[in-house]
């Protein structure tokens, strides 16, 4: 069974060497949506794939550092990348470009990581990131898959190579979140109450 959860962020960007001469020339930013696809083929103690609730921990806080954020290809030109991270607090670097592929793709890599270093306490089985969808604007969207993410044909994306500037890291719950994500620290899903009926 698969379950979707939608995630919003603002964000602005440029993406290099694409067809579109806007796009590729011009600042600019989009409303953008993420839906994050989750399966499983049992449920658990509460009869969910996952809760929903859960995924406003840090999933959502990993998506949310991306609101106000200029994102930028770390390959981008020295002078360009520095004027971002002069003229705004939030910046992301990313290793690959901004396009909506790659959004998607990037998501997809962070968010396999959180899953798989976090405890599951309600009895959730064998959770799966299906994929993730991140819609540019109201028309265009991208949707990456495992093979997709771990593409290299598509570029290596390291976690490692992800940079978020201090304030978007200052912001979080936890301000270490990324550092822990890194680090491969296990995060703990809160034990509910248990109820039987
Ligand atoms: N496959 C992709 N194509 C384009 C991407 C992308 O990430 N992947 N990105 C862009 C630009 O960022 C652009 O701003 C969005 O393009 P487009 O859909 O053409 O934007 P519009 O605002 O014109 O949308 P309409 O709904 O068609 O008015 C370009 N291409």
């Amino acid at each position: 069974m698969l379950i979707r959860k939608l995630f919003k962020f603002e964000s602005a960007h440029i993406v290099r060497n694409c067809s579109s001469l806007r796009c590729s020339t011009s600042i600019h930013g989009h409303s953008y949506k993420v839906e994050v696809l989750l399966e499983a083929d049992a449920l658990d103690h509460g009869q969910m794939v996952y809760d929903f609730g859960l995924m406003k921990g840090n999933i959502r806080d990993v998506i949310d550092a991306f609101d106000h954020a200029i994102c930028f290809w770390d390959r981008d030109e020295e002078e360009y990348i520095r004027l971002c991270k002069q003229f705004s607090a939030r910046w992301i670097a990313m290793p690959v470009s901004p396009s909506a592929e790659q959004f998607a793709r990037l998501f997809f890599v962070i968010i396999d990581r959180i899953l798989q270093q976090t405890v599951m306490a309600n009895g959730e089985a064998d959770i799966r990131l299906h994929s993730v969808i991140a819609h540019e604007t109201e028309t265009g969207y991208a949707q990456a898959f495992r093979h997709d993410a771990y593409n290299p044909r598509m570029g290596e994306i390291r976690l490692e190579e992800i940079v978020f500037s201090e304030q978007c890291q200052a912001e979080w719950r936890d301000p270490q979140l990324y550092r822990k994500l890194l680090a491969g620290a296990r995060f703990e899903n809160s034990t509910p109450p248990r109820q039987v009926p």
